[in-house]
């Protein structure tokens, strides 16, 4: 059983088309860290993320999960993780409350967590709304909530702080630091580098579905002794190695 790494990505493709390819990719995922999804638009981020979601199949490529080989289609891995997808569509009819409760529902979770997780997101005071009368932000967060509910070992969120206002964009990262304090590993995609650059540990960056770095963010930041922001780092190339 591997003790450094919760997920290990071996060879992972997904052919959509002749032209069209993600991969190959692999990548180890470090326990009790925070790994941040980088790459511009059509880079393959949420494709990677519905791969290791069990959300599409791979073309070719293995998963190991604590270092046992894992089909990432199966129950057994569905336990491993929490997930906010990028596009979650809510039923109209229900308030944020009877949403959460149907999913603490399907996976044995107490009511007293329920409340705690409204809290945490922000949603107690209007969680006997109708999700339809809920902003794209609150909607976004009650999408995060669904994904705090669960103890997995692993939290995946696809463009957590899509539609976020300011102040729930620093509540975000909070909320994931204290995620990573209990304990958590966590994975997130993401275009805001600055967000990257202060809450992760390791930054993966995918250009036209490939990987072109894995790297911790304090080597990516640091070179020869001088700090660049990551912006800095990536797009006036200041790092060998990085197109
Ligand atoms: N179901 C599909 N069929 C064919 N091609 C697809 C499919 N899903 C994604 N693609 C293609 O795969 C590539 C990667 O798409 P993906 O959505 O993973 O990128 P992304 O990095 O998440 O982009 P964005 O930042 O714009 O959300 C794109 O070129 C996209 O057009």
């Amino acid at each position: 059983m591997s003790k450094e790494y919760l997920i290990e990505l071996e060879g992972i493709t997904k052919r959509y088309t002749e032209h069209k390819q993600i991969g190959e990719i692999s990548f180890p995922i470090k326990k009790g860290e925070i790994t941040a999804l980088c790459g511009g638009n059509g880079a393959g981020k949420s494709t990677l993320i519905k791969l290791l979601t069990g959300i599409i199949k791979p073309t070719s490529g293995t998963m190991k999960a604590d270092g046992k080989p894992v089909d990432p289609m199966s129950e057994r891995y569905k336990a491993f993780f929490s997930y906010m997808p990028d596009d979650m569509i809510f039923p109209n009819q229900l308030t944020g409350l009877e949403m959460l409760l149907f999913f603490a529902g399907l996976q044995g979770i107490a009511k007293s967590r329920v409340d705690e997780v409204l809290k945490r997101v922000g949603l107690f005071e209007d969680r006997r709304k109708l999700i339809k009368h809920y902003s794209k932000g609150m909607q976004q967060r009650l999408s995060l909530a669904q994904a705090l509910l669960s103890a997995a070992p692993l939290l995946i969120l696809d463009e957590p702080t899509n539609g976020l206002d300011p102040f729930w964009v620093f509540r975000f990262k909070e909320i994931i630091k204290e995620e990573k304090e209990a304990g958590k590993t966590i994975l997130f995609s993401t275009h805001i580098l600055s967000i990257v650059e202060e809450i992760a540990d390791t930054a993966i960056f995918l250009e036209e579905g490939k990987l072109i770095y894995h790297e911790n963010i304090d080597v990516l930041t640091n070179t020869a002794g001088k700090y660049n922001s990551l912006e800095k780092v990536f797009f006036e190339k200041q790092i060998v190695g990085v197109k």
